[in-house]
């Protein structure tokens, strides 16, 4: 089983309460979570990569198990070797492409030396066609290329799953194409898992496997008129 997820959560903001109760249990490659805003796809992702404890659950993700309740498991972030990019998981500002790719391949806070030569993070540069801007600072490089950056430093440590919160948002609609494609056939021949959160219609019907309807806190069955793939 690819991903047998089941989470319990109670988030509270002042008077609004959100009762997330989420349950996954699929063999599919590529799973993508669709919903509208504030139905619980971020929140669903943070508890599987472990940025916050549910209430209860479980996370089993490629047959490991990351976190239950039951038997008081719990592996942090680090431990849970999955692949992430958030929203909010920008790029260091202050690091090439090279170093940020680097960065994830050590375990300490250290930041990579410039020149620093390794062939595991040479071959993600090039897998993903940064070699050219590889020294180049985020702010001087484009959306698209800083979009594959974030997702070649998600793969440099050879994360057992990945999981995606909108990973192409913000790119033209050809560059969306482009590193659908790039995705795609990175999925299928590394047979990684994914877990893709998406807003947009055609990344469902180019990269989803299956679809995960998310409303309210809770998966339901695709609703009339709802993208299938
Ligand atoms: N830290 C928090 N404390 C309390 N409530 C929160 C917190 N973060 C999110 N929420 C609430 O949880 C709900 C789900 O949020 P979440 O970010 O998972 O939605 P989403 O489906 O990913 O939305 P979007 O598509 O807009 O990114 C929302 O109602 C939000 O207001």
């Amino acid at each position: 089983m690819s991903w047998d997820i089941s989470l319990r959560k109670q988030l509270r903001h002042g008077p609004e309460r959100f009762e997330l109760d989420m349950h996954i249990r699929s063999d599919a490659g590529r799973i993508v979570l669709f919903g509208p805003s504030g139905s619980g796809k971020t929140q669903t992702l943070r508890l599987i990569a472990g940025i916050g404890r549910p209430d209860a659950g479980r996370v089993v993700v490629a047959e490991q198990v990351l976190a239950d309740s039951a038997s008081g498991t719990w592996l942090t972030p680090q431990q849970r070797g999955l692949g992430c990019v958030f929203q909010d998981h920008a790029l260091f500002p202050h690091l090439s492409v090279r170093q940020n790719i680097a960065f994830a391949r050590r375990s300490g806070w250290f930041n990579p030396p410039r020149r620093i030569a390794d062939p595991v993070v040479d071959r993600w540069l090039r897998d993903f066609h940064l070699q050219a801007i590889a020294d180049h600072l985020p702010h001087q490089i484009s959306g698209g290329q800083r979009q594959r950056a974030a997702l070649a430093r998600a793969l440099v440590h050879e994360p057992r799953a990945l999981l995606l919160d909108e990973p192409f948002a913000a790119l033209d609609r050809s560059l969306r194409q482009q590193l659908r494609r790039e995705l795609k056939a990175l999925q299928t021949d590394l047979g990684l898992p994914m877990l893709l959160i998406t807003h947009d219609d055609e990344d469902v019907d180019d990269l989803a496997e299956q679809v995960v309807h998310v409303r309210a806190g809770r998966v339901v069955d695709a609703p009339r008129g709802a993208t299938t793939p």
